[in-house]
């Protein structure tokens, strides 16, 4: 695909052709503040070492409420699941493992994820998949773009994924965060469903878990800002899919920190890495291999510094056939996480992804 589509439910960032790439934030950062560049869309990956998407595009179209896609998208191919990576009993038996680590080391809380192997009867058009994302997911934050310029691996590639999680916002001096930690599946009966989320608000594994990002945010955001509104207690949000914990989180800003960088100070939080930073990314390193632009972030900056980057989940990487594509989902475990129910978290989280395709995921064992 050609550009960057970012739809909300309040404004749709929508991009194409592109006048310029960025080899980093920093460069990108100084062309909005020079004046060189009037907006930057792209994507940051998981790890902080790898090349990034940034880019100045030619053409924009920002428009209130979500993206008016076409009016006709038709019907998505026909999709399978060709492989799980790894396998969901090998995914439990690394939780365990690093169950184990976690009731011995310094590390509290890592994020370990898995992957979906998906191929396409017919090429898959990203922004057909977005247009199904939107319709299914009204409030999440809705992306679509091409990652060629992260190099060979990406040529082609298009990331495509439907959200709830905010890393951060700027307007002016106001900077936003809502952090997603903790999760439990959304049930078909009401009032089991009900229960679900009273249930998750009150577990304290899941609060531990919320915890450690909220902290990481405070601690990065407080030398920034001049005053800082961290709420005591998270709060409940539904997903058609899961329930999570969430913090709404606003400060004021003291100077002119962009969005982006911004997003590059707090990314990854241990939403998507753990507790301590360093010591998760390695252990992630050495337990999973390279999770590409899943767990970054994805987002755009204007020249004011104003800014949205959406935290890169519930997402899939499509080849450059649009015949093949990958899903990732993860779970934050902590030493008192039980395996074989952080599966069935994850399988919870894949729905977003394989609903819209119409791919069936087995029933959770809760
Ligand atoms: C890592 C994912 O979710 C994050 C966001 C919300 C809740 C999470 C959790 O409960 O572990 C994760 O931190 C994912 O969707 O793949």
């Amino acid at each position: 695909m050609d550009g960057f589509l970012l739809s909300r439910a309040d404004r749709t960032v929508h991009a194409t052709g592109t006048r310029r790439f960025f080899d980093d934030v920093p460069s990108a950062s100084q062309a909005l503040r020079r004046g060189e560049a009037t907006l930057v869309v792209g994507a940051l990956p998981f790890s902080p070492h790898r090349p990034v998407v940034l880019a100045q595009p030619e053409e924009v179209d920002v428009t209130d409420g979500p993206w008016q896609g076409p009016e006709d998208p038709g019907e998505l191919p026909a999709v399978r699941i060709s492989a799980e990576v790894p396998l969901p009993r090998v995914h439990v038996e690394r939780v365990r493992r690093l169950v184990d680590r976690l009731s011995f080391g310094e590390t509290k809380k890592v994020v370990a994820a898995r992957r979906v192997v998906l191929e396409a009867d017919e090429p898959l058009d990203p922004l057909a998949l977005a247009a199904r994302m939107i319709e299914r997911h009204p409030d999440a934050a809705t992306f679509a773009l091409d990652l060629s310029a992260a190099g060979e691996r990406f040529w082609g590639h298009s990331l495509v994924g439907a959200s709830p999680e905010l890393l951060v916002s700027r307007r002016g001096s106001t900077v936003t965060c809502r952090p997603l930690a903790g999760t439990a599946a959304r049930r078909a009966d009401p009032e089991e469903d009900r229960r679900a989320g009273e249930e998750l608000l009150a577990s304290a594994k899941n609060l531990a878990e919320h915890g450690y990002v909220v902290d990481w945010i405070r601690s990065r955001l407080a030398p920034l800002c001049s005053e800082l509104d961290v709420p005591g207690t998270p709060e409940l949000v539904a997903t058609p899919d899961v329930w999570h914990l969430a913090s709404p989180i606003t400060g004021t800003l003291r100077d002119g920190i962009d969005a982006l960088t911004l997003a590059w100070t707090l990314h990854p939080t241990p939403a998507l890495a753990g507790t301590p930073r360093e010591a998760a990314l390695d252990l992630i390193s050495r337990f999973e291999e390279d999770r590409r632009f899943f767990g970054g972030t994805v987002g755009w900056c204007d020249a004011e510094g104003d800014g949205d980057w959406i935290v890169a989940i519930r997402c899939a990487e499509l080849s450059s056939d649009c015949r093949r594509a990958v899903a990732w989902a993860g779970g934050g475990i902590v030493a008192d996480s039980d395996p074989v129910a952080e599966l069935d978290e994850t399988t919870a989280k894949l729905r977003t992804l394989l609903g819209a395709l119409g791919v069936e995921t087995a029933p959770d064992a809760g």
